[in-house]
């Protein structure tokens, strides 16, 4: 199952042994070398890909996404994907929450009203109407029994938005009777041109779903398999964005060991076939400025709004997307 779980601060780790394809890009750029077991070919945008021989069906595109991309889809998956009908980890608590981030820039804060009729539910917190937003100035006035929550603290706590067709995770299925609104267009094409080299041949890849999965400092995503879809034969395309990552790649078996590789921003990840029988996970996120490799994404925002930097800096974003048909 797909949760991120808060673990204790990260511990001092060798990573020597991790792979990483920034630098095996640029000596096979320069010498014309790549290390065993990895072979290379190129895309139709000039993009060069690596894959594993050992793990047919994973495709590594480091540096695939461009700065100015990266940023629009970190806007996005601050500002829009997280709107209803798209639902998050605190529907169940908060129920569809409209703006956090805005509100979260705005320091507003979430409240908890008490009314006296109806009678309340069983278990007030599953019911959303009990929360609404208000000034920060207004909590002093609000009563001491009154519970409330500030909404940055709610967009450091989102962990996962889904977009398109809705997953369920208490069923660990897609529920095709939830109002749901398309993949958004430009998300659309990027996953079809980026899907392309791992598609069955002469078939298009049809981007239906995608979960956005948020990173702060000691989340880890643990080992798993995404296997709700229909057609393993499909690639799932995998962005990732914000600070960098250790990404697992392991075997059929949740006791084969696993290959480790560094995710930076602008890396795509594509698992068709074979590889989608691969479990793997997100043991670490690095927030530190020497390893988070974010520079250009700093520069990049610190033009625009500082919201944006602020969360970053110690933040990775992925989203990956789907076809579930
Ligand atoms: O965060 C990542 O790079 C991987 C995410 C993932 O595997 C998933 O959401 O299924
Ligand atoms: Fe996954």
């Amino acid at each position: 199952m797909i949760q991120l779980s808060k673990t204790k601060m990260p511990r001092e780790v060798d990573l020597s042994e991790v792979l990483d394809f920034k630098s095996i890009l640029q000596s096979f750029n320069t010498k014309g070398q790549i290390p065993a077991g990895i072979v290379t070919l190129e895309n139709h945008s000039g993009h060069r890909l690596f894959c594993l021989e050992n793990c047919p069906g994973f495709y590594f595109i480091p540096g695939a996404l461009s700065v100015e991309e990266q940023c629009k889809w970190i806007k996005e998956s601050l500002i829009s994907f997280p709107q209803p009908p798209n639902r998050t980890n605190h529907n169940p608590f908060y129920g569809p929450m409209d703006n956090l981030f805005v509100a979260a820039k705005e320091k507003k804060v979430f409240v908890e009203e008490l009314s006296s009729s109806p009678a309340p539910s069983v278990d007030s917190s599953l019911d959303p109407k009990r929360w609404k937003l208000v000034e920060e100035q207004e909590v002093s006035s609000i009563g001491k029994s009154c519970k409330t929550i500030s909404a940055s603290v709610l967009l450091r706590k989102l962990r996962w938005s889904t977009l398109g067709l809705q997953f369920e995770w208490s069923k660990r299925n897609y529920d095709v009777s939830l109002p749901h609104n398309k993949i958004p267009d430009a998300l659309c094409g990027l996953a079809k041109r980026l899907a392309a080299p791992a598609m069955p041949s002469g078939e298009e890849f049809k981007p239906e779903a995608a979960i956005v999965n948020y990173f702060g400092l000691g989340d880890t995503l643990g080992g798993h398999l995404d296997d709700m879809e229909k057609d393993w034969s499909k690639p799932i395309v995998s962005l990732s964005l914000g600070c960098k990552a250790i990404f697992l790649l392991g075997g059929k078996c949740k006791e084969d060991p696993p290959v480790a590789m560094f995710l930076r921003s602008g890396d795509v990840v594509l698992m068709a076939g074979e590889a989608r029988e691969c479990y793997h996970g997100v043991p670490r996120i690095f927030t530190d400025e020497e390893n988070a490799e974010i520079s250009a994404l700093e520069l990049h925002f610190s033009k625009e709004d500082n919201c944006f930097l602020d969360y970053i800096q110690t933040s990775r974003i992925n989203i990956n997307i789907r076809q579930v048909f």
